[in-house]
């Protein structure tokens, strides 16, 4: 037992050896200490399990190797030496191979939607440089007096925004400035413009749903920054004055453009009042029905590609609708109100059962997971568990259904009022959820013809955001799928686009 394992002696030298290529290997000499050195795994050939080397070399290894390659004889002394060696390196190898398997494996499951490795980089790394780099430019430290609060211009559940204004270093704000939205527009010093979201004090959840808003916030600003408005920061009121009450949250952002998406879908020349803004001039050498169609194909391919951006870090937005749609003055589409945002990396503003929805807008199933999925456990084994919880439900689909119907609010003009909308959603849960169905069957004859140009490739994609959830939550295109829907490929608005940055680029 013991001589087996002592370590193997190279064998001397013998010139005339006869079986051996190499003149150093002789047949005759067989030093004692080897004679007994049996590995144990090789004494038979018929019993060993074929391995990556044999698959190789498509002999038996290492013994047809030995004597046939390197012609050495079974009765040299080197023989059980190198078969042992070849043997170690052989169950090496396959252990080898075994790690690489299982770390590619590994690799396939931490980077596989939402993003398990590149989530943890984000909370342990970039949140951390983030805030750092934020702290050091003055960018956390927002007061109450940095800026002028002007026209309210909307009010949600948990919050009221309002237009406004940075105060630039060595202004004072006179109170009659403070007190008139009109004089604050009217005046020139204010030039940066903001938006200013109050969160309301005293109402249950307010409180928690700004905390949320604010990280979601700051999150996307780092996972799809061209996606969002820009996020400027949060201050606590330190005194009562006008609109502000002494310990409540505003959030601040920077004012990305006047009007949304449904202000723009009101006015009767949509989508023809988008057109200079998102493609720099007039379309020339088509009809109007083109036009119409490539505009409504560039606002749709900027909503779906930031929802992609959104929905890969693990994010759903549950709230996409045209007012949460701002349109900038580059014609840029950026995503706004992350109120009711979760991120199904970690479980964050998941609550099971919970809606916070607008009924126009969200899907049949109502819930982003699930009824019956429990409440998430801690953070790191949510973003553990998050592949295996996306890839059977596919949470991200929420958001393609109200992708689904923007699309059909922008291409059909009768369904952009919001009594329309209403019909047609009675009409759609009437006939479950079937587009094709609602077609064939509604009275309200719409015109379709916008999504029926190119051999109605525009119809087909709505057909597949507008459905019901079908086997393991699947059943309407992923974001991604939707970017390779031949509605997108080929797209003219895409060429369209890029011709009027080069002739603005020009001047
Ligand atoms: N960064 C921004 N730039 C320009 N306008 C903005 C910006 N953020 C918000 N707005 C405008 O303010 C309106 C209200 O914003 P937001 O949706 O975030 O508020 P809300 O209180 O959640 O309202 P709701 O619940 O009704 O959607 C938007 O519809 C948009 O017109």
């Amino acid at each position: 037992m013991a001589s087996s394992l002592l370590p193997p002696t190279p064998a001397p030298t013998t010139p005339n050896n006869k079986h051996s290529t190499l003149p150093w290997i002789t047949s005759s000499s067989k030093p004692t200490s080897l004679i007994h050195f049996n590995p144990p795994s090789y004494k038979s050939k018929r019993n060993r399990p074929t391995s990556c080397c044999n698959a190789i070399l498509g002999t038996e290894f290492p013994e047809d190797f030995l004597t046939n390659t390197l012609h050495l004889d079974e009765s040299s002394p080197l023989f059980p030496v190198l078969q042992y060696g070849f043997s170690q390196f052989e169950e090496t190898s396959s252990t080898n191979w075994g790690v690489l398997l299982l770390l590619g494996l590994s690799w396939v499951y931490l980077t596989a939607r939402p993003g398990v490795l590149i989530g943890a980089i984000d909370t342990y790394v970039f949140a951390p440089l983030q805030q750092g780099l934020d702290s050091l430019l003055g960018r956390r430290n927002l007061k109450m007096s940095d800026f002028v609060v002007g026209e309210r211009l909307g009010e949600g559940s948990f919050g009221v925004v309002y237009a406004g204004a940075i105060v630039p270093k060595n202004v004072i704000v006179e109170d009659r400035i403070k007190k008139s939205a009109r004089r604050l527009q009217m005046d020139g010093r204010f030039k940066e413009k903001v938006i200013l979201k109050k969160v309301k004090v005293g109402i249950i959840g307010a409180e928690e749903c700004g905390d949320y808003e604010e990280w979601f916030n700051y999150r996307v600003s780092r996972a799809a920054p061209d996606s969002c408005a820009e996020f400027l920061g949060s201050f606590i009121a330190d005194e009562n004055s006008m609109q502000f009450t002494k310990g409540g949250k505003w959030l601040v952002w920077k004012f990305e453009g006047d009007r949304d998406l449904a202000d723009y879908m009101n006015d009767r020349s949509f989508p023809l009042n988008l057109e200079k803004i998102m493609f720099g001039q007039t379309l020339q050498g088509l009809d109007s029905v083109k036009r119409n169609a490539l505009i409504i194909k560039q606002i749709m391919r900027q909503i779906v590609t930031s929802l992609k951006k959104i929905h890969d870090t693990g994010i759903v937005h549950r709230d996409i609708k045209p007012a949460n749609l701002v349109v900038t003055r580059k014609g840029q589409i950026k995503l706004i109100d992350f109120g009711a945002a979760t991120d199904l990396r970690i479980g964050k503003n998941y609550v099971p059962n919970r809606g916070l929805l607008d009924p126009d807008y969200c899907p049949p199933e109502l819930y982003v997971l699930p009824e019956e999925t429990p409440t998430p456990p801690p953070e790191p084994i949510a973003a553990i568990l998050s592949p295996i919880l996306w890839q059977l439900n596919s949470p991200d689909l929420f958001d393609m259904y109200s992708a689904g119907i923007v699309l059909m609010q922008m291409a059909v003009p009768n369904l952009r009022s919001a009594a329309g909308l209403k019909n047609f959603n009675t009409q759609l849960k009437g006939v479950g959820y079937d587009l094709k169905k609602w077609r064939e069957f509604t009275r309200t004859k719409p015109d379709l013809s916008l999504l029926d140009l190119d051999y109605g490739r525009g119809w087909d994609l709505a057909t597949k955001l507008i459905a019901k959830r079908g086997i393991l939550g699947k059943g309407r295109l992923s974001a991604s799928a939707a970017l390779r829907h031949p509605y997108f490929l080929l797209g003219g608005d895409q060429a369209a686009a890029i011709l009027s940055k080069l002739s603005l680029s020009k001047y």
